[in-house]
């Protein structure tokens, strides 16, 4: 398959689309929490990053704050703490009014073979992911419900919830908890006028989730390489920022419990499908032909009837 180059992808919304609006992104000072953050900004949002290197964040933060000084704020928060997960939160609500939104987006992963892994790393990755989104979920919607407000709560997921995944199987097993959580809290939040939905991106390459998922040159997957996705190239974080910012904004607020797939096709090309017998040649085609058609007619003479 041919590579395509990644289209530049201009904002369809307004820079106003998200005035008003105060999000919250846990990971926030890397990767794409960290790219997202200057999206938010540059459409009209204060944005509060979490993540526990407060010099990561604070870098993060002045290159998110750069076209309006002020609007990004940081803490350093474990997000598997409850303690401190409710402190911070309360923080915001004190310091800075109530959150709109809150983008569950830090993550822990690595590829290791499940036998091998001690409980610990289980727990490492799984308590990140699964509790450290209900813990923030929690946290931001309890005070939505206490003070009357509306919110509206993102998750960042990966197809693995459909599909599960070899070889990361504390991050899919943790993953598909979220997208659980997502579709019920959806339905018990709807009355609080509190929106639950999920972004499951296909491969966004970045610096940290590379170095875990594809460490050495024998580490190559389909998970992670360009050759197994229809559209020929990997996502941008500007393409995941549109969704993000779709998702966020009061364009859609009937929209609620949707874990929404952006993945040039990747899933839907998995082991499976066929999709893989796009490598063919004609001749492989015809040959294909001969021998079922030659199969069918070995069928027929046996038939009976019909
Ligand atoms: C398509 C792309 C989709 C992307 C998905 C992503 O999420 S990408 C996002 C990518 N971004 C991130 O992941 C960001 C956050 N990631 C992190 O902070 C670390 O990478 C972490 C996940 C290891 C947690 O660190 P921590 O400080 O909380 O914990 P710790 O260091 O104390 O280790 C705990 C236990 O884990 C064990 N263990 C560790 N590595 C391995 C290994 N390779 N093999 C086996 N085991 C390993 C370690 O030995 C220990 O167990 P032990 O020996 O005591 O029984
Ligand atoms: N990149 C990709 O292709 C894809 C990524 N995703 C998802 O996107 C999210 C971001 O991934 P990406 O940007 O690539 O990877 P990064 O490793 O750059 O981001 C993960 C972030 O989570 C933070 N984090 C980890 N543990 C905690 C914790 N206990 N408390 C607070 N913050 C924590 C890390 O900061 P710190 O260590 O300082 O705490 C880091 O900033 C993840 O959820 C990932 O699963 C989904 C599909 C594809």
């Amino acid at each position: 398959m041919t590579a395509q180059s990644a289209p530049q992808a201009p904002s369809p919304f307004a820079s106003h689309a998200l005035a008003g609006k105060r999000v919250l992104v846990t990971g926030g000072g890397s990767g794409l929490g960290r790219a997202l953050a200057g999206h938010l900004v540059a459409h009209g949002a204060d944005v509060h990053l979490w993540g526990r290197r407060e010099g990561m964040l604070r870098e993060a933060a002045q290159e998110a704050a750069a076209g309006r000084p002020g609007s990004v704020h940081v803490a350093t928060v474990d997000i598997r703490r409850s303690d401190q997960v409710d402190e911070a939160m309360g923080a915001i609500w004190a310091e800075h009014g109530p959150l709109t939104s809150v983008f569950n987006n830090a993550g822990a992963n690595f590829i290791a073979r499940t036998e091998d892994l001690s409980p610990r790393a289980f727990e490492a990755v799984t308590s990140t992911i699964m509790d450290g989104s209900y813990f923030t979920s929690t946290a931001a919607a309890r005070r939505w419900i206490a003070d009357g407000l509306p919110g509206s709560i993102l998750s960042n997921l990966t197809t693995w919830v459909w599909t599960g995944s070899a070889f990361v199987v504390p991050a899919a097993m943790a993953k598909a908890a979220v997208h659980a959580m997502t579709m019920s809290l959806a339905a018990e939040w709807a009355r609080h006028r509190i929106r639950v939905n999920a972004v499951a991106p296909g491969p966004i390459p970045t610096d940290y989730a590379w170095a875990m998922l594809n460490p050495t040159d024998k580490s190559s997957s389909g998970a992670t390489q360009t050759d197994r996705i229809p559209a020929g190239r990997t996502g941008t974080v500007a393409e995941l920022a549109h969704l993000v910012i779709f998702l966020l904004s009061d364009a859609c607020a009937y929209l609620t419990g949707q874990t929404i797939a952006m993945d040039g096709g990747q899933m839907l090309a998995g082991p499976g499908t066929f999709a893989e017998l796009a490598k063919l040649t004609d001749a492989d085609w015809a040959e294909i032909r001969a021998q079922s058609k030659a199969a069918s007619a070995v069928s027929a003479a046996q038939r009976a009837v019909g």
